[in-house]
């Protein structure tokens, strides 16, 4: 089977993918179907060959088509005319080949209810707990104490007992606890199914600690108060390298979003996660704690309508860590854009682009240099060419960067063959660029002195060590999306 947009166009490059697609529906059916889509089937045409597929009788509007990624079931309601496959392009290289339901990854097909909100099937088990809660408080259940979803209500606060009850809580795969209206979240480092529009719902407009600790009560919190209130309000989250900053982050933007436009992705949700892989590709890089940590400092500005409709967001970066350009730390990795680039580009490109082997650039082959996820490294290379074209990047924009230092001639810039590249590609007058790599700027309270670097300033290595460093940031600050 074929899936094309209705009108029966073939897909422009004709490549054909792969959905699976689990019914969750009030009827007995298959358990998953698998279609073969083309690249611009819409969501409405993959509802009606599903359909057909699983036996289902009615029109495809009775139906409705949802996104579900990793780590705990996110869930997105598709538009009919979104394009499934769109989204699939921008998954994990191994997302995209047949996989178990439990890595998440995969569509549902969910059934609507006459106003066209979705119909939620099997009740999650959070709603029991409500349930027992409501006993419980009404004295038909005794109270539960063996465990506490807020320490501020241990009636001894120890640093033992603290870390007892969050391990209790842990084994039960209950990961968030609330200290007051801080919430305390440990990485389970697995899919929990509980992020999907269900738990938005369950959440929304209820006060914090009535319910089980969730990081969409933390979101639902701060959308309401600033309806209610109509001030502006901040959540920080922070906490070590690789426990999960970027992924509740995401949950948060995730039911930010969905609480204003009820639960359907907009344009400006497909901008804000088509903005992740860009953002990932110049600020994140392999570390020894997690393989893709954020180098940077993130503060991320959802602007909202007095309506509540999300209107657009902005990210700003800073701390970017500059010092990864030009070394680091044994077995980690600069930021995967160079090797992205460098693995993943075509032919043409490495030509155009004069582009050379990863081995043969200082910057990346130090420190025990080693590429053994080539394969993973070209998707995400295509998967980063996608994102940006979603949030507006022209093609010529894509690569503009190969810097190549030259360790032997002190701080002198050179070969001039690398000049004439670096001005060609940075469209650049080489004269410019030979001056902001050998003079700064400083600002005094009463002059402005343009002077050149000293030895020191440079160090042992080139003048590059000083440009690649600038460059990359401004790179990352100025092509950052304000959606
Ligand atoms: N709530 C969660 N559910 C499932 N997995 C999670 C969750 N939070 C984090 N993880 C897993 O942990 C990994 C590391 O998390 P993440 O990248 O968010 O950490 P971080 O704090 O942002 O790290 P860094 O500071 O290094 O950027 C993720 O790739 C994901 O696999």
């Amino acid at each position: 089977m074929s899936v094309t947009d209705g009108e029966g166009t073939a897909s422009q490059d004709g490549r054909i993918y792969d959905l699976q697609i689990y019914p969750r529906l009030s009827l007995e059916t298959a358990s998953c179907c698998t279609l073969q889509v083309s690249k611009d089937a819409t969501a409405a045409a993959v509802i009606q060959d599903a359909a057909g597929a699983l036996g289902l009788d009615g029109s495809s509007l009775r139906y409705a088509l949802a996104e579900v990624k990793e780590c705990g079931g996110e869930e997105w309601v598709l538009e009919a005319n979104d394009l499934p496959v769109q989204r699939v392009l921008l998954w994990p290289r191994r997302a995209q080949d047949s996989h178990p339901q439990s890595e998440g990854f995969y569509f549902l097909l969910q059934e609507r209810n006459h106003d066209g909100s979705i119909r939620y099937v099997h009740l999650p088990a959070l709603r029991r707990e409500r349930e027992n809660r409501r006993l419980q408080a009404r004295g038909f259940l005794p109270p539960r104490q063996e465990e506490f979803d807020d320490l501020c209500n241990l009636p001894d606060l120890t640093e033992a007992n603290i870390l007892a009850n969050l391990r209790a809580r842990f084994q039960k795969q209950k990961i968030y606890t609330y200290a007051g209206s801080i919430l305390i979240a440990i990485n389970p480092f697995k899919f929990l199914p509980i992020y999907n529009p269900k738990y938005v719902k369950m959440y929304e407009n209820h006060q914090l600690g009535k319910l089980e600790p969730h990081i969409f009560a933390i979101a639902d919190v701060a959308y309401y108060a600033m309806l209610r209130k109509r001030i502006n309000q901040c959540i920080v989250i922070s906490g070590e390298s690789g426990s999960g900053k970027t992924q509740s982050t995401n949950f948060l933007i995730h039911c930010l979003t969905a609480l204003s436009q009820k639960g359907f992705a907009s344009g400006v949700e497909r901008t804000i996660l088509g903005a992740g892989p860009v953002l990932e590709a110049f600020g994140n890089a392999k570390t020894a704690h997690n393989n893709n940590s954020s180098r940077f400092g993130k503060f991320i500005q959802v602007n909202y309508l007095e309506g509540g409709a999300v209107r657009g967001a902005v990210v700003e970066k800073y701390l970017l860590e500059k010092s990864r350009l030009v070394s680091r730390e044994k077995n980690e990795r600069n930021y995967h854009v160079f090797y992205y680039l460098l693995v993943g580009a075509s032919e043409e490109e490495r030509e155009e682009f004069k582009l050379l082997q990863p081995e043969d650039y200082l910057y990346l082959k130090q420190q025990n240099f080693k590429i053994e996820d080539e394969e993973d490294l070209r998707h995400d290379f295509e998967r980063l060419q996608q994102a940006m074209e979603m949030v507006g990047f022209l093609p010529p924009l894509r690569s503009r960067f190969s810097l190549r230092r030259d360790g032997t001639r002190g701080w002198t810039w050179g070969p001039p063959e690398v000049l004439a590249t670096l001005s060609d590609l940075l469209k650049v007058k080489e004269e410019l660029l030979v001056e902001a790599l050998t003079k700064r700027k400083t600002v005094t309270v009463n002059d402005k002195l343009i002077l050149p670097y000293s030895h020191s300033e440079v160090g042992a290595n080139s003048q590059t060590a000083t440009f690649a460093p600038q460059y990359h940031s401004g790179y990352l600050c100025s092509e950052i999306p304000q959606v």
